[in-house]
């Protein structure tokens, strides 16, 4: 295409209008408040059930709509509209991206490639459900007729990050006499760790993998089997016929799988009736809210799952209807890109105030880093400006104790989220309950310091030698969002989720990047691939630079040392 028809972003008025408004200096925070008694309430949005106020960011009137007419210009609205409707914005995989038809009603109609998708989401949806409620209420039996008392769910990436986080989050409406366990690593620690003390007869192994051909889940799959029907083989002689044709009863009984892959699920052994299925219009990073969530669904009961799912709906509604300057996710999204790309920040800190979403942050990593961690546009012509930033961040308030320092006074800048709450959830009582306003003065007093600081005068004033004015005055000025909602239900954390999913479908389609491809993570996998024989075999792998050749050769002679 001409440049003319589809100009490079940095060549676009909105672009430079940007660049040169920036040039132009921002007032500190603490002149842009003093000038407008309004800003707080004028800089704040409801999405939902969540309340978010921007005030506290380095912005104007100008700078809004400016970044406004960039989404316009990039074309985002289009593409949003181009998402919801089923059409294949995934333009490298060639695929729809329909995370959002998980949460469509039972009477919506979203079509990909003519056939309406919403019948099959419920479909599942009530699979799940039927299954959850079995295990929930003991009726489903293991091979030995005990009921079920452990899930452990073995996935990576999408598969696992999305379920662990949510169960951690939910966990106030756990069914507290069920344990849940996510196994990752392919580094046998992890499942070792996460088995030793289950009884395999209680034991139910969700294997999610949407391909189905992931080395780390289906070795440690492969591993989970030999655990359980070894179990069974020691113990249990009646059932010794059964390990004649390869166990396939107990397996059975002990495994589901969740996966868009019918074929390699049997291949693996386990019955189609076992199968939760899911389609490849639903990106990895974007399937907790599928089939993928049967371990948080069997957690919290389908009822409150579906409540989750209301919560996506709702902050779906809003993405799509509300109005650019009232549009939470949208709002995030050119916050970012106005830090990103005009101010050189290189990293995004997400800051919960809640220990039950003390998983979020890494859960958000995979979601903005491999949607936006690109290069090339969506034509295959490299980028000239920054995209997706390094995204971290652990609980406050832990982590006002450890790298908030560098916040405050390092030199960097870090714009912040910082996601809060009301009133705490679940059992909390007495002492514990009260203990949340201390909690939320943290919370408050964090973005305060950040925004205000405290100046050199006041630092004197408070009688502070002066050798030290220097070192303990707050510059202030950076830049932070404040998300607060009444309680952490099922329903909000469906909006805190989709409220990101959008934010990071926003930047993406102003930088005109595939946010729905992950090619990056590719190499690495084939790389491994060919080394392993090297290091389980001392096999000549050619091909291998000098320095892993070296290290090879090291990893071995230490290895072998141990063993002798
Ligand atoms: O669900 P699967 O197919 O096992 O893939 C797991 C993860 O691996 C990735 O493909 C990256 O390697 C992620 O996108 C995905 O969530």
């Amino acid at each position: 295409m001409a440049e003319s028809e589809f100009p490079k972003l940095t060549h676009r008025p909105q672009w430079t209008a940007l660049a040169d408004h920036r040039a132009e200096g921002q007032p500190h925070l603490r002149e842009l408040f003093a000038a407008d008694p309004g800003r707080a309430q004028r800089y704040a949005v409801r999405a939902g059930d969540l309340y978010l106020d921007y005030s506290k960011h380095l912005i104007t009137d100008e700078t809004l709509a400016l970044l406004q007419e960039l989404a316009t210009a990039t074309g985002v609205f289009a593409l949003r509209d181009a998402m919801f409707r089923g059409e294949k914005i995934n333009v490298t995989e060639r695929r729809a991206v329909l995370h959002t038809a998980l949460r469509a009603p039972r009477d919506a109609v979203i079509e990909v490639d003519g056939e309406n998708v919403v019948p099959k989401v419920h479909a599942v949806l009530d699979k799940m459900a039927g299954f959850a409620d079995r295990i929930r209420s003991g009726e489903w039996l293991g091979h030995t007729g005990k009921r079920i008392r452990n899930v452990v769910n073995i996935g990576i990436g999408g598969s696992d990050l999305g379920p662990a986080m949510a169960y951690e989050v939910l966990r106030p409406y756990t069914a507290r006499e069920l344990t849940f366990r996510f196994v990752s690593n392919v580094d046998g620690a992890d499942l070792h760790e996460a088995t030793r003390d289950l009884d395999p007869a209680e034991t139910l192994f969700i294997v999610a993998s949407k391909t189905f051909t992931t080395i780390e889940t289906i070795t440690n799959a492969t591993s989970a089997r030999s655990w359980l029907l070894k179990a069974f083989d020691d113990g249990g002689t009646s059932h010794s016929s059964e390990f004649e044709n390869g166990g396939e009863k107990a397996v059975a009984k002990h495994f589901v799988a969740l996966s868009t892959n019918g074929e390699k699920v049997t291949g693996f052994g386990i019955d189609p009736d076992n199968m939760f299925e899911f389609w490849d219009w639903v990106g990895g990073r974007y399937s907790y809210d599928s089939a993928i969530g049967l371990s948080l669904m069997i957690a919290i009961g389908p009822g409150r799952f579906r409540e989750m799912l209301d919560g996506f709906r709702l902050m779906d509604d809003h993405f799509r209807t509300a109005p650019a300057e009232a549009n939470a996710p949208l709002l995030l999204g050119l916050l970012g890109i106005w830090y990103g790309n005009f101010y050189d920040a290189q990293s995004h800190a997400v800051l919960p105030y809640s220990h039950y979403l003390s998983k979020f942050t890494a859960y958000l990593q995979q979601l903005d880093m491999e949607s936006n961690g690109k290069s090339v546009q969506r034509g295959g012509e490299p980028v000239e400006w920054q995209t997706g930033p390094v995204v971290w961040g652990t609980p406050g308030t832990n982590g006002q104790h450890a790298y908030y320092q560098l916040i405050h006074q390092g030199t960097r800048l870090i714009p912040a989220d910082f996601i809060g709450f009301a009133r705490p959830v679940g059992e909390l009582s007495g002492e514990l309950k009260a203990q949340h306003d201390l909690l939320m003065a943290n919370f408050f007093a964090q973005t305060q310091a950040l925004a205000f600081g405290k100046t050199a005068e006041e630092v004197r004033a408070e009688g502070v030698p002066e050798e030290q004015v220097a070192h303990r005055t707050f510059r202030g000025d950076h830049p932070t969002t404040t998300i607060l909602a009444g309680e952490l239900t099922p329903s909000v954390l469906g909006q805190l989720i989709a409220l990101y999913e959008h934010k990071v479908f926003v930047q993406g389609a102003v930088w005109n990047i595939d946010s729905f491809d992950q090619w990056g993570v590719e190499l690495g996998k084939v790389l491994a691939k060919r080394v392993e024989p090297a290091l389980t075999q001392g096999a000549d792998v050619p091909g291998l630079d000098p320095s892993t050749t070296a290290l090879v050769a090291a990893y071995r002679t230490l290895k072998n040392a141990q063993e002798n």
